[in-house]
């Protein structure tokens, strides 16, 4: 980059952001060409007073009976924080084909490509169980706030769960929406469709398929309602992450692309390990899982005023990534 533009010019002269994992302070002159810089190492001083400011701002916690009302309830609370701001509230993620090039358009068919090579078999097996995938490896590429995690190809177990099997035996290849999709992209926590609309009006791919969840009916409201949706394209619906006795409307080994965008940390970290094996079992073999979230001692969390909280939400501790 040259030296003498700041980040938002260079952006707008050269028409492409840096990415994430790219930007690194190697000239000290030019600390403020960027808003941020990757991969620093905090000196122990800097490390110990973001941590005094945390357990400074985390001394009271809500009261048992609240968190209890939060985690209960958490669904009707979204619920009205949409009915306050409808879709005012989250900007359209314009970093969305910079960090994930999965999601732009010429990257569908080199994805698809290296699928197909890699399996050499059909899109979505006849009638497989969407719970199977026992022995399922999850691989992390970077660790940063914003992280592709790429499904392992895996022989399928040779034994199935029969129980399983039966449960799920409703969701065969050709039964569900965006069947005939051969690139499908699931969006989990989609809030008003900040992340969906821009995919699909970047992506005209005919045969990509994007569906969207969010466990706030408002929210999926406002995405149906939306005159960009379009559900020849698209399938909104309301499911909870966490609930373990639902299944998503589509069967496993079928998605390319699971995106998670400030979602996890809306959930108990407790929660957040099995909410993603679940997930993970949707995704065919090489397929990915693209995060992005709070960090550990970001501005959001120092900047924190003192207030009554929940929990700490480090995703990095709380949910293990097996490699
Ligand atoms: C911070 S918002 C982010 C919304 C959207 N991903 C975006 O980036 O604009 C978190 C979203 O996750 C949803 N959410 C929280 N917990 C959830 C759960 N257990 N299941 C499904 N959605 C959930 C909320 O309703 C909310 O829409």
């Amino acid at each position: 980059m040259d030296a003498s533009y700041t980040e938002g010019e260079h952006t707008a002269v050269c028409g492409k952001r840096q990415q994430f994992g790219s930007r690194f302070l190697s000239d000290p002159a030019r600390v403020f060409h960027h808003n941020a810089w990757d991969s620093v190492e905090w000196s122990e001083e800097q490390a110990a007073a973001a941590e005094r400011k945390v357990q400074e701002n985390s001394t009271q916690r809500v009261c048992q009976e609240k968190q209890v009302d939060y985690e209960i309830n958490a669904n009707k609370y979204w619920n009205d924080f949409y009915k306050i701001h409808e879709n005012g509230f989250f900007k359209d993620r314009h970093w969305l084909f910079t960090e994930f090039p999965e999601l732009a358009p010429s990257q569908n068919q080199n994805h698809l490509k290296a699928l197909l090579s890699e399996n050499k078999g059909s899109e979505v097996p006849a009638c497989r169980s969407s719970e199977d995938g026992s022995g399922l490896i999850i691989e992390a590429q970077h660790s940063c706030s914003s992280v592709s995690l790429g499904r392992k190809t895996q022989p399928p177990p040779v034994e199935e769960n029969v129980t399983q099997k039966l449960r799920h035996l409703e969701i065969c290849a050709d039964e569900f929406p965006g069947s005939s999709a051969t690139y499908r992209i699931l969006e989990v926590g989609c809030g008003v469709g900040n992340t969906v609309f821009p995919i699909l009006q970047t992506n005209n791919d005919p045969r990509l398929f994007v569906y969207c969840c969010d466990f706030s009916s408002t929210a999926v409201e406002l995405v149906q309602t939306n005159s960009a949706y379009d559900p020849s394209r698209c399938f909104a619906f309301v499911h909870d992450l966490c609930d373990e006795d639902k299944s998503y409307p589509v069967p496993g080994d079928s998605l390319d692309v699971i995106i998670l965008i400030f979602v996890l940390s809306a959930i108990i970290p407790d929660k957040m390990q099995n909410a993603i094996n679940r997930l993970s079992r949707l995704l065919k073999p090489g397929g990915m899982m693209l995060l992005r979230d709070y960090g550990r001692y970001d501005m959001a969390q120092l900047r924190f005023k003192k207030a009554p909280f929940l929990c700490r939400r480090e995703i990095a501790d709380s949910c293990k990534v097996p490699v």
